[in-house]
């Protein structure tokens, strides 16, 4: 187990895409721009992808990995917030009225499902 977030990924990401360090990975993807960015997610999409199917869990997690970093490197590069993504996504589960099977308590104002 780790207490490592998205969260805290999101806000090195933000701190070293704006870095000048030539050793940052992060500083030279984000230097390239969101269609460099974008390629690179669809590559490790598919990487991930063949991952899926295949008997490797090592493998799956690492490409897991390299996937969500590269998407939280395109919503830096786009300017959304992770937290909006987590808004949507809690929008949806409160659509459903499963949020609370999840362990959550429903928030003010959220309609009764
Ligand atoms: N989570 C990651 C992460 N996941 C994957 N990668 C890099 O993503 C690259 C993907 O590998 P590929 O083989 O597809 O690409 P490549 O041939 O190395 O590079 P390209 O020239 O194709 O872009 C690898 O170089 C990985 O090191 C990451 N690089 C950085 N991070 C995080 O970003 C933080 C800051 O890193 P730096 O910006 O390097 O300081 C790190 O502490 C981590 O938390």
């Amino acid at each position: 187990m780790t207490d490592f977030t998205l969260a805290d990924l999101e806000t090195i990401v933000a701190a070293r895409a704006a870095s000048e360090d030539s050793g940052s990975y992060t500083a030279s993807l984000a230097a390239k721009g969101i269609g460099h960015v974008a390629k690179k997610l669809g590559e490790e999409a598919t990487e991930t992808v063949i991952a899926a199917v295949s008997q490797d869990e090592d493998r799956l997690t690492s490409e897991a990995a390299d996937l969500i970093y590269h998407l939280v490197v395109a919503l830096h590069l786009r300017h959304i917030p992770l937290s909006a993504v987590m808004a949507e996504l809690g929008r949806r589960t409160a659509q459903t009225g499963l949020a609370e099977k999840a362990g959550r308590p429903r928030e003010p104002g959220q309609a009764n499902g």
